[in-house]
């Protein structure tokens, strides 16, 4: 039923399915749920509209108002966590925080996992290992951008592999050796020294096909798991959805060897320590069984290293930073490749901020990557991640009856707010006056400047400051990662993954435009909203160690 005042499509109310057979449509035309999401939002013409995607269930609100979802994700307790993240990670990490109302139980978990994103864990325990792992994809590349001589390669499961590793390497630090990374450098070691003739082969705009091989169990494990929550998205009862998916005996068989790998980790951590203190691996796993000795002592109680939520913590770390990480590399690629204007404005500023490095013809360090302050680079992230949209959707439940730009919202509703939709990418629907009363007066995020709006241009993020230029995080509207308490949790390690991954990049290659046919910006919507083609074209342009 649907709620009154706020806008639906007519033809949605007709039968039981809702907005399911349009969405179908919209899906076998190559849409997604964020874009039907933004089709009927621009269709309605309105900031708020309702739609029908769970048969007898409730209306999903879906809410393109910058401003009204940032009060909302930073200031009103009416709105929390909703079902669907918990729904969508039950059968893989049934005990992780994200389900979790924000409360005493939530901040309790989180405690587990407290001081991880702090500058000096990421600068001196994180850094290090995911650096590693950023050199090994430029290896990678190295070696692939000689083969392929200036012809497009498919990027995009080089990009997951590097970040995959940079995710195991926080997770599990120097201890993580079997790499995804690791085989593919090997392929290209032992190709045919023949198949360097692809590059004088044929149409010099086809992409140059690699061999892809397989990763070892371990990884192909998180693969198999990451893919499932694709199979329970919509289901209108998730709890028995999980157990049908978890009868197939690939998946159970992945989630067997998961749980058995983070087990082995974690005893290995604890009879480390229990050896000799110092002895141990510095990883987010040694730290997590650190703070559980800390806090078990604490509260009188034995540590539990072996808990369900021990183990599903960890690997929230690996499934919510992998993915997401990868996808926005990728956009990062496309939206270089496009605008050569920002990749050589960023490497001239990186030569400059790393003239020690150029001077010695060698690779910036960790450290030096970390420390520098680059405003250009800093607007260079932030805006990849504003056009990317690799969230494109956050969500809450009203856990009272409230409202939302002046429309009354049913307690239980979920609402979705989207991310790239008009006031983030294409200009606002709503006149001043019709939020919810704001209650950060004088902060208020001024909108971004419409002519220019959907265009990729670091330069919004830049200010001046008394001559200087400064890298300003509030220039505009921003919801990459969400805002407020429940915000992402790692936000700053992957903001350190892509700093490091596009100063490496940008020092060592140029990017060159790839075909048009392979450099749209279709997407599809799994767990983030992945570019459908994400091919590199490199040329490099130094070859210093
Ligand atoms: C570019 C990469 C990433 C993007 C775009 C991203 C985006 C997001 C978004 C949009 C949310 C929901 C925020 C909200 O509801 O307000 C979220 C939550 C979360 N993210 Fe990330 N994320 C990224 C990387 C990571 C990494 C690397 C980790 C951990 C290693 C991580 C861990 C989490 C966790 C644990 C939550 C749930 C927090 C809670 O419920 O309290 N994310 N992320």
């Amino acid at each position: 039923k649907p709620i009154p005042g706020i806008p639906y499509n007519e033809v949605s109310v007709r039968g039981l399915l809702g907005d399911l057979p349009a969405l179908a449509r919209h899906v076998k035309d190559g849409g997604n749920f964020a874009s039907y999401a933004l089709s009927t939002v621009r269709a309605l013409n309105s900031p708020l509209v309702q739609i029908f995607v769970r048969p007898f269930g409730k209306p999903n609100v879906l809410l393109a108002d910058f401003g009204e979802a940032r009060d909302l994700l930073l200031h009103r307790k009416e709105f929390d966590r909703s079902r669907v993240a918990g729904d969508l990670t039950k059968g893989f990490a049934h005990d992780h925080h994200i389900k979790l109302k924000t409360g005493e139980a939530w901040k309790s978990q989180r405690r587990l996992i407290q001081d991880l994103m702090t500058p000096n864990y990421l600068h001196n325990v994180a850094g290090p290992v995911v650096y590693q792992k950023a050199r090994m994809l430029m290896d990678l590349w190295r070696i692939k951008a000689e083969i392929a001589g200036e012809r497009p390669f498919e990027a995009s499961d080089d990009v997951f592999r590097g970040a995959l590793d940079g995710v195991m390497s926080f997770c599990f630090g120097e201890r993580f050796r079997d790499t995804a990374m690791g085989p593919a450098i090997d392929a290209l070691h032992e190709l045919d020294r023949g198949a360097m003739e692809l590059k004088h082969d044929g149409n010099p705009r086809e992409p140059v096909k690699f061999h892809v091989p397989p990763l070892n169990a371990v990884l192909e494990s998180i693969v198999t798991i990451s893919e499932t929550p694709l199979q329970v998205q919509g289901s209108p009862w998730p709890g028995l959805k999980w157990a049908f998916v978890l009868r197939n005996k690939r998946i159970a068989q992945a989630v067997e060897v998961k749980e058995r790998y983070i087990h082995d980790e974690l005893e290995a951590i604890v009879e480390r320590l229990r050896a000799s203190e110092n002895d141990a691996e510095k990883s987010a796993v040694h730290h997590m069984v650190l703070r559980e000795r800390a806090l078990a002592e604490k509260e009188g109680r034995a540590p539990q290293y072996f808990s369900r939520v021990m183990i599903d913590e960890v690997f929230g770390f690996i499934f919510a930073g992998h993915e997401t990480t990868s996808t926005t590399i990728g956009w990062g690629l496309k939206l270089l490749a496009d605008n050569p204007h920002v990749s050589s404005k960023l490497r001239t500023v990186l030569r400059a901020s790393f003239a020690l490095a150029w001077s010695e013809a060698r690779q910036p360090t960790m450290q030096e990557i970390a420390r520098a302050h680059i405003p250009y680079l800093d607007a260079t992230l932030e805006e990849i991640q504003r056009c990317g949209g690799t969230t494109p959707i956050i969500d809450r439940e009203a856990v009272v009856d409230t409202q939302l730009l002046g429309q009354h919202i049913p307690k239980g509703t979920n609402v979705a707010c989207l991310v790239m939709g008009p006031s983030m990418m294409e200009p606002g629907l709503v006149g001043e006056g019709t939020r919810t009363i704001h209650t950060d007066k004088g902060t208020k995020v001024k909108p971004w400047d419409p002519s220019n709006i959907s265009s990729f241009d670091p330069e919004r993020w830049i200010a001046d400051k008394n001559g200087a230029e400064v890298f300003n995080p509030a220039a505009g509207p921003q919801l990459a990662f969400g805002l407020g308490a429940r915000a992402c949790y790692g936000k700053r390690l992957a903001y350190l993954q892509m700093r490091i991954f596009f100063s490496l990049l940008l020092w060592n290659f140029e990017l060159l435009p790839c075909p048009p046919v392979l450099s749209d910006y279709s997407s599809g919507l799994v767990i983030t909203n992945k570019p459908k083609h994400c091919y590199a074209c490199l040329r490099e342009v130094n070859s210093f160690k």
